[in-house]
């Protein structure tokens, strides 16, 4: 890829990551409530039964209120387990008790994974990113992770990006082949429809 679109992503990932730093421990958990009522009120949550969504740590836009409203309700939970080549495996949300600390900073599933192409069988899909712009594209870790889930799933489930406010960029994000667009985002404070 272009040195300078991997570099103009890696400078991006900075400004997130240190405006994200900025957020207090109030402020994210006020988000992640609201994420967790925006989420539940979508019409498609109410037809699914198989969400796949991530373990929110630091500062990144909250999931633990939407995962315990989810289990809670019976619905089943896919989380993504890393592989050592960076694709995701993914394992079952059994209770706050069932995840354990892994490599890499994040909270994973314990117990038998189902492989990577276990998001096929995804109602809807929560992503994580550090940013979006109004074409949809995505700016993630910078792994291609959920560059390989997105294609995987082939637009078959609705995906929503989760972001803080203030993370869809009116400027573009350098798009790169393997990028594949998202249609729609969730903040704290709505629902936004992007345009890929
Ligand atoms: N909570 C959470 N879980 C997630 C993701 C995520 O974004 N958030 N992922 C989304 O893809 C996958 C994990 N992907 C990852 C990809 C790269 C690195 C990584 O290279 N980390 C750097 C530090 C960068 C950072 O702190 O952001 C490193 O360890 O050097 C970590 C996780 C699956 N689970
Ligand atoms: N389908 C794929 N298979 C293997 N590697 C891939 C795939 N898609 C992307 N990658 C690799 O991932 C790397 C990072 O891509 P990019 O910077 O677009 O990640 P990102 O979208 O920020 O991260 P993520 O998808 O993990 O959130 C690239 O070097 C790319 O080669």
């Amino acid at each position: 890829m272009p040195v300078s679109i991997r570099e103009s992503k890696r400078a991006l990932r900075e400004r997130v990551t240190a405006n994200r730093g900025q957020l207090s421990a109030q402020a994210l958990a006020a988000g992640a409530r609201e994420l967790r009522d925006l989420a539940l009120e979508l019409p498609e949550m109410a037809t699914a039964r198989r969400v796949a969504t991530y373990v929110s740590v630091g500062a990144e836009p909250g999931t633990g209120p939407l995962i315990e409203a989810l289990y809670e309700r019976g619905v089943e939970l896919l989380l993504p387990v890393l592989l050592p080549d960076y694709d995701l495996d993914w394992g079952y949300y059994r209770g706050p008790s069932s995840l354990a600390s892994a490599p890499k900073g994040l909270l994973e599933p314990t117990g038998p994974t189902l492989g990577a192409e276990a998001i096929a069988e995804a109602d809807l899909l929560l992503v994580p990113a550090l940013a979006v712009d109004r074409h949809g594209t995505r700016l993630g870790k910078g792994a291609g992770c959920y560059d390989r889930v997105l294609a995987r799933l082939a637009g078959q489930a609705p995906a929503f990006v989760l972001l803080h406010d203030g993370e869809i960029l009116d400027i573009p994000i350098p798009k790169e082949p393997h990028d594949v667009p998202v249609d729609r985002a969730l903040t704290p404070s709505g629902i936004h429809h992007l345009r890929p």
